[in-house]
């Protein structure tokens, strides 16, 4: 069976090259090429006065009268001919193709599929095949049809007709890789049953199971996967910091606020973590601006006073920047070492020499940490904020520089539970939901590019109060062959219309050091509207910033906008956001209308993934949901309990012989997902 597509029976190399653009390589790959949907097709004959007019129907039967040809009108032709089986009489209809004429020989037997006329009973052909020999029973008998996705060159019939080739040749050499004892419990279809099921489906039940089983097992073994990467894990020795009581007391006394009661309570479960010998591993998630900064630097601190170092890695230069002056600022009370270390950074060597000597107690960067020339001292903790950035693998890579350090991934965009042990299984989840005190909700607004003038009104009357506002622009510059406004030129507009009021301008196509002063002003308030593209996107914090107005808003996704909306409402100001969107289309509309009526990063990130597909919600690979075949996030989530209930007993029973068929599967998943 793994042997290569083009040996099947009816295929050879011209057709083989077809399949493999499917991504059909090999026979195996084949049976596994499950349908898209199955198509009720009647029997019209047998299914008599219950036929439907205009439904799908199948028809075998024998030419009885002579074809014949007739032009309507142009080009159009319509050819007509009479069959008949042993239970009536039926008109057949073809439009365009008169050189069947010659074919349709009275007293030829024929297969047809079309749309059924019930008054004249007559069907409009659509797929016809002389053959007598009995390729398709379904298509006889009239039942479900299976629907594969097809290409230009290879169309339904070949696609069945290699299948049930494949079928019947190579289904006897199957072994099911699930343990019975599982597919018992979850009164699944053994593999064989699923295969025919799926492609020769009875009954639109049958159909159902089939597909049920595929998609279950896809979950299961990812699922198991990640229980088992877990386990491992957890079986290593890890580092036992060594917590005091009053450290949270200790911490909190230098910050200028009280800590809400979701972050005392992540607090106490990541000291919690970090003081057993188990290698923590944890997913901390909340909305923006909830605070997480602050849940970093707490667990950093634990690391250091513990004698350890820790690290913290974040996805753009500008949010490391911040975070290294925001955790400078606070860990100078305590005499902790803090270094920068992005790819711009100039001193690198320095750093490293320092990082390897233990001088240096946290290190704060960017991807540049990854690094092989970064070597730690004792390296305890690492903290990653992902936002779907990083994956899997780097974060292997960087657990790689300690002896299994404690592990704290952040993420600014908040997923519902059920969907964060999706992409995050491997880890424990902490949620912060509360926002610090005094916040006042975002005003929210939708409108077109037609009241820009009267928004920019808007904004003036803030900055003379002395606030500031941010410009979001989907690009750069205009050499961008995409529609959508510009950066570049829309500084030019609006630092013309603002006159004496300064503008900044910033985007990643920036140098380091461009980007940093531009920050910097805009942190000082020496800069009161600062025109931006999406580098402005995650975890920028300047307290003073009220308004933020997103041009060609349609361009973004939800979970972006609202992550754009929340670099505002971050200090005791009113604050504002306000959506300028250039497209009337209803899915837009839809969009600007959750953003303006939702506020909770939770629920907007769901209708996100609704709206956008999961495909385009979580990315590809890299952001660490491997892109799965059958499974969908959106349809099947009522997969997930049942199949992580499954995968915990897949994990207590792997030593038994039973399951040594499925953990190979489980493994040669892994070994493409993890490192
Ligand atoms: N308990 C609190 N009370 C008041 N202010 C707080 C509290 N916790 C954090 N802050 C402040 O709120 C702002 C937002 O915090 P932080 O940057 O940590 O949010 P975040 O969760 O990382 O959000 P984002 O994902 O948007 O970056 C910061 O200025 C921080 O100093």
């Amino acid at each position: 069976m793994d042997r290569d597509i083009q040996y099947l029976k009816g295929v050879g190399p011209k057709r083989a090259r077809l399949f493999r653009s499917l991504g059909i390589e090999t026979i195996k790959d084949l049976l596994f090429y499950l349908p898209r949907e199955v198509e009720n097709v009647q029997n019209v004959s047998s299914a008599g006065s219950k036929i439907e007019d205009k439904a799908k129907v199948a028809l075998t039967g024998v030419v009885v009268t002579a074809p014949s040809v007739r032009r309507i009108r142009g080009n159009l032709s319509m050819l007509t001919t009479e069959v008949s089986d042993s239970l009536g009489r039926y008109k057949l209809v073809w439009f365009n193709q008169p050189f069947l004429k010659s074919k349709l020989a009275v007293g030829k037997t024929i297969k047809v599929k079309g749309v059924y006329n019930k008054k004249y009973r007559q069907i409009t052909v659509n797929e016809y095949n002389f053959s007598n020999q009995n390729i398709n029973s379904q298509q006889s008998t009239g039942s479900l049809q299976p629907i594969y996705p097809i290409t230009e060159g290879l169309n339904q019939k070949l696609i069945q007709q290699s299948i049930s080739i494949a079928l019947k040749n190579h289904i006897n050499n199957l072994t099911d890789p699930i343990p019975k004892e599982i597919i018992e419990k979850y009164k699944l279809l053994g593999l064989r049953d699923s295969l025919l099921a799926v492609h020769q489906p009875k009954s639109k039940d049958q159909w159902l199971k089939g597909k049920k089983r595929f998609i279950f097992e896809e979950l299961l073994t990812f699922k198991s996967a990640l229980l088992i990467a877990k386990k491992r894990y957890n079986e290593q020795q890890g580092i036992e910091h060594y917590i005091k009581k009053d450290s949270m007391e200790v911490f909190s006394k230098v910050l200028g606020f009280e800590l809400t009661g979701d972050q005392k309570k992540v607090m106490s479960e990541i000291s919690k973590d970090m003081a057993s010998s188990t290698p923590m591993n944890r997913l901390l998630q909340g909305d923006v601006g909830s605070g997480k900064t602050i849940v970093a630097a707490y667990s950093l601190y634990l690391t250091v006073v513990s004698g350890c170092q820790g690290v913290l890695m974040v996805p753009t230069e500008i949010l490391a920047e911040q975070h290294y002056y925001n955790l400078k600022s606070i860990f100078n009370y305590f005499n902790i070492n803090v270094e920068l270390l992005t790819s711009s950074s100039k001193d690198k060597i320095k750093v490293y020499e320092r990082l390897k000597k233990g001088e240096v107690d946290i290190v704060v960067g960017t991807h540049a940490i990854l690094q092989e020339g970064v070597k730690f001292n004792k390296l305890a903790l690492i903290v990653t904020d992902e936002q779907h950035r990083f994956g899997v693998k780097q974060r292997a890579v960087l657990r790689g520089k300690g002896s299994f350090p404690d592990v704290l991934v952040m993420s600014a965009t908040p997923i519902p539970r059920t969907m964060a042990q999706m992409l995050y299984g491997d880890l424990d989840i902490s949620s912060i939901k509360q926002l610090p005190k005094g916040r006042k909700p975002i005003k929210t607004y939708s409108t077109t590019p037609n009241n820009r003038n009267r928004v920019f009104e808007f904004i003036k009357k803030e900055v003379e109060k002395g606030q500031q506002c941010y410009i979001v622009c989907p690009l750069v510059d205009e050499s961008e062959k995409v529609s959508g406004l510009a950066a570049t030129q829309y500084f030019q507009l609006v630092d013309e219309y603002f006159g004496d009021i300064s503008v900044g301008l910033l985007h990643g196509k920036m140098s380091s050091q461009q980007k940093e002063q531009v920050m910097t002003q805009f942190k000082n308030g020496e800069i009161s509207i600062l025109v931006a593209t999406t580098v402005i996107e995650v975890g920028v914090d300047v307290k003073n910033a009220n308004i933020m107005v997103i041009e060609n808003s349609e361009k973004f996704g939800l979970s972006q906008l609202h992550q754009l909306r929340g670099r505002v409402g971050r200090g005791q100001f009113q604050s504002f956001c306000i959506l300028i969107c250039h497209t009337n289309s209803s899915t837009a509309n839809k969009r600007m209308k959750i953003m303006t009526e939702t506020s909770d990063g939770f629920k907007i990130s769901q209708a996100d993934l609704k709206l956008r597909g999961p495909g385009e919600f979580f990315g590809t690979r890299q952001h660490g949901v491997p892109e799965f075949k059958y499974f969908d996030m959106l349809n099947h989530m009522d997969y997930i309990q049942p199949a992580t209930e499954a995968a915990q007993l897949v994990l207590e029973n792997l030593s038994k012989e039973s399951y040594h068929r499925f953990l190979k599967k489980i493994h040669q998943f892994a070994d493409n997902y993890f490192d």
